[in-house]
């Protein structure tokens, strides 16, 4: 499979050699994931300089999630990015269920995953920037979700809510108590996603050794 990736982004970076795209387009070119990217890098600087990080991209879609099984086998941590911003959206692929709904039951099942017990699990709540743009356009949440009732609709509170609803669910469904890691995030924010990434590689790290000391 990673023969059949790297040979599509070499098609990828030869359309990119007569375009010289700034990182701020890349980041918001509006590609969505399609089956499993990998990411090989290596840190220029920092505690991991010179080792080998291995990222796997896996598409959040309904009809991609049956490809995330594989990867599950032998991962360090997972990078859950729930998008907090479509909390009054439907899934484009079911028009029935709200999209934060739906991150919700993903949640579950990726915390229920008996695979997964020992893995670290790293919650992006992430599309910050997005969510606080409809607030102050005054969407409010309790229209889509009955449950926030009469709390205040600013992005505090709102991130509050959310991040607690998603700590009960690791909570009462993982199969092993875990800590419960969490990052507000925007991502198209790359200095403030630069800090957040530091804090990841922290944690996946001490975790690493951690565990190499065990054995
Ligand atoms: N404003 C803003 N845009 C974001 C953020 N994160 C992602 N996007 C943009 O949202 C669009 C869709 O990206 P994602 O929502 O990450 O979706 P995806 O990766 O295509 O979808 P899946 O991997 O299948 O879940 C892209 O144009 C991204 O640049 C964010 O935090 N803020
Ligand atoms: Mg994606």
């Amino acid at each position: 499979m990673g023969g059949r990736h790297r040979a599509g982004d070499a098609g990828a970076e030869e359309a990119r050699r007569d375009y010289q795209s700034t990182d701020d387009d890349v980041i918001r070119a509006r590609l969505r994931t399609l089956g499993v990217q990998e990411y090989r890098f290596i840190f220029d600087h920092g505690r991991t300089m010179g080792q080998e990080w291995r990222l796997y991209d896996v598409g959040g879609t309904r009809s991609s999630r049956g490809a995330w099984y594989p990867y599950f086998d032998d991962v360090d941590a997972i990078i859950f990015l729930a998008p907090i911003s479509p909390f009054d959206e439907k899934l484009a692929e079911d028009r029935r269920v709200n999209r934060l709904e739906d991150s919700y039951l993903l949640w579950r099942s990726v915390c229920a995953c008996k695979l997964l017990a020992r893995t670290q699990i790293i919650l992006f709540l992430n599309k910050c920037d997005l969510l606080q743009a409809k607030l102050q356009r005054g969407i409010r949440i309790r229209d889509s979700v009955p449950s926030f009732g009469d709390r205040k609709n600013d992005l505090g509170t709102a991130t509050r809510y959310f991040q607690q609803h998603f700590k009960e669910i690791s909570r009462n469904n993982s199969p092993v108590q875990r800590p419960f890691y969490v990052h507000l995030t925007s991502v198209i924010d790359t200095r403030s996603t630069a800090v957040t990434l530091g804090a990841v590689e922290e944690s996946i790290l001490r975790e690493h050794l951690r565990r190499a000391d065990l054995m």
